[in-house]
């Protein structure tokens, strides 16, 4: 059995075309269905539906045997992991942002997030000093009501930022997700992992 962790909404929509491919659907639909372990339409090939940033836990401990994830996502969470492809999906920019026009804050930065690892780590390499503020969303509200001087989140269009009056402005790393596997699924269950992963690539490359 092969089981592999995905998170709903913008993870789930964009893998489900590129294992259709591969010869995998869903028994059911995920998005509709209260059930957390989803069969296929192979007898061999199940579908965990997880939190987004549970998908590298899942794997890394052997609960599922690979997953889907943002970059940004696996850069928060270290950890041991093989990342052997990237699905160029969900693309997005990691930003720091703050509001229009504010001028550059003397002394200790405060920024809220939630990626706090990837905050400590940017700023360290910048040697800055920082107070790092850990939120769970909605980030773009934390410098209108003064709670931190910056955000760092992940950007696309722009829009979540304009209508917040905040702007973009250094960029941390550009983000696509990532098909991540286990490391002992990799040796233990080489042949069917690879022809998957082969399937999967071709899939990324046909549209490139
Ligand atoms: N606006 C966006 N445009 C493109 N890609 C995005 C955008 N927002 C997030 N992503 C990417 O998609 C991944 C999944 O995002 P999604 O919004 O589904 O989960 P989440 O809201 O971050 O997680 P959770 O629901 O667990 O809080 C992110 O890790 C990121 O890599
Ligand atoms: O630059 P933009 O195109 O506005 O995209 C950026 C927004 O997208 C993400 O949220 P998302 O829309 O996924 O909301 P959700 O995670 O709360 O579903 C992210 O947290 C930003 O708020």
């Amino acid at each position: 059995m092969l089981t592999i962790a995905l998170s709903k909404g913008r993870i789930l929509d964009d893998t489900l075309p590129l294992l259709a491919e591969a010869g995998i659907a869903p028994a059911e639909n995920p998005e509709k269905s209260r059930k957390l372990i989803i069969p296929t339409t192979r007898d061999d090939v199940q579908l965990l539906i997880v939190r987004a940033t549970d998908v590298p836990t899942y794997v890394e401990h052997g609960a599922a045997d690979l997953g889907v994830a943002g970059k940004d996502v696996l850069m928060e969470y270290g950890g041991q992991l093989y990342e052997p492809l990237d699905l160029n999906i969900a693309r997005c920019k990691l930003m720091t942002a703050g509001k229009v026009g504010a001028p550059e804050p003397k002394g200790r930065l405060r920024v809220a997030t939630k990626f706090v690892n990837i905050a400590r780590r940017y700023y360290a390499e910048q040697g800055r000093q920082v107070e790092i503020i850990k939120l769970y969303g909605s980030m773009e509200l934390a410098p209108l009501v003064g709670l931190a001087d910056k955000i760092i989140d992940v950007v696309d269009t722009g829009n979540t930022l304009r209508a917040n009056g905040l702007e973009p402005q250094e960029l941390i790393a550009h983000i696509s997700s990532r098909l991540i596997v286990n490391k002992a699924s990799m040796k233990m269950k080489h042949a069917e992992l690879d022809t998957l992963i082969q399937a999967l690539r071709q899939a990324v490359e046909a549209r490139a």
